[in-house]
């Protein structure tokens, strides 16, 4: 059986850490002293009834929203009290969870705004850009790069392209015929996609998905297993909230289940499947989440 309050495996070696986080909503407390740690190579993805803090807790680890208290690491590094860019750039990137696209950027340019964060050769001197006084030198230097060029930026911009066709290519079949396509004609499905393309551009440490598949069918959602498998495979650390059970049994190394802004359940999928904690709060309060696959 899982143990909510149970130290977790691997805490010393672990990618993220998180403990005793809270956020409160003025009386709510969405979140209220959550802690759980994510691996290197892991998938834990978040399960919990309508309401529970999963969002929320997707949106204080990425930065989007400050914390009540607790801390956040990542590799070690505090990333509690940093901003989205900031973490952005230390290894964390996201999706949202109803899809957010730059409606009139093509899907190629799409993917490349995620990667502007990361930029060396296109944007020194970047770090400047948060102290008031100094931050006319960077402009000035991107400026400069984008209207002469350096071999270095010349050569990043080659590297750019390849990321770009590369995250293209994951989804080949869908992205690829699209690739210079407004984002606002793309389907819903195809703007998720772009979305997690963005997302993986960056090539994250830690990936952090807010319900991929809210909106698609069976074979949609099929077909995010498998590119969610093969991530997996290929060592990619993932940080999923997702409402279809199946799904995230099939795809998680641990599951956290959350009730009420606490973590009620925390373990492999086939313990959290048969926790009685977990069933009441699925099954018990009939909150419909599909609770019949936990049993
Ligand atoms: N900005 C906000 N202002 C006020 N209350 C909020 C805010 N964001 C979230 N909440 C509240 O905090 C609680 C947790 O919300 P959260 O979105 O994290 O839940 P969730 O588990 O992701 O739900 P769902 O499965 O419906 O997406 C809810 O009661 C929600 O209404």
């Amino acid at each position: 059986m899982s143990d909510a309050t149970a130290p977790q495996a691997q805490t010393g070696g672990a990618l993220l850490t998180v403990e005793k986080l809270e956020r409160h909503f003025e009386g709510l407390k969405a979140v209220d002293g959550i802690s759980f740690t994510v691996g290197p190579h892991e998938v834990v993805s978040i399960i919990g009834p309508n309401g529970s803090g999963k969002t929320t807790t997707l949106n204080l680890v990425t930065g989007t929203i400050p914390a009540n208290g607790g801390t956040i690491t990542l590799d070690g590094a505090d990333i509690g009290h940093a901003d989205t860019a900031r973490i952005a750039e230390d290894g964390v990137a996201r999706t949202f969870q109803n899809g957010r696209v730059f409606a009139t950027l093509s899907v190629a340019d799409n993917i490349e705004v995620g990667i502007h964060s990361t930029l060396r050769a296109s944007r020194p001197f970047r770090r400047l850009s948060r102290m008031f006084l100094l931050r006319w030198i960077p402009l000035l230097a991107e400026l400069y790069i984008a209207i002469i060029g350096t071999p270095a930026s010349r050569r990043e911009r080659r590297e750019i392209d390849a990321t770009i066709s590369a995250e293209i290519e994951r989804f080949e079949a869908r992205l690829g015929p699209r690739r210079d396509d407004p984002a606002y004609s793309l389907s819903y499905a195809n703007r998720r996609r772009t979305e997690i393309a963005r997302a993986l551009a960056l090539k994250p440490k830690l990936l952090v998905l807010d319900e991929p598949t809210a909106g698609m069918n069976q074979s949609e959602t099929a077909e995010v297993l498998r590119q969610l498998l093969e991530l997996k495979a290929e060592g990619q650390a993932i940080l999923l909230v997702e409402h279809k059970l199946d799904l995230v049994m099939s795809v998680s190394d641990r599951v956290i289940v959350m009730d009420g802004g606490r973590i009620i359940a925390q373990g492999r999928p086939e313990q959290v499947r048969r926790d009685p904690a977990v069933i009441e709060a699925y099954l018990g309060r009939r909150r419909g989440l599909g609770g019949e696959d936990l049993v």
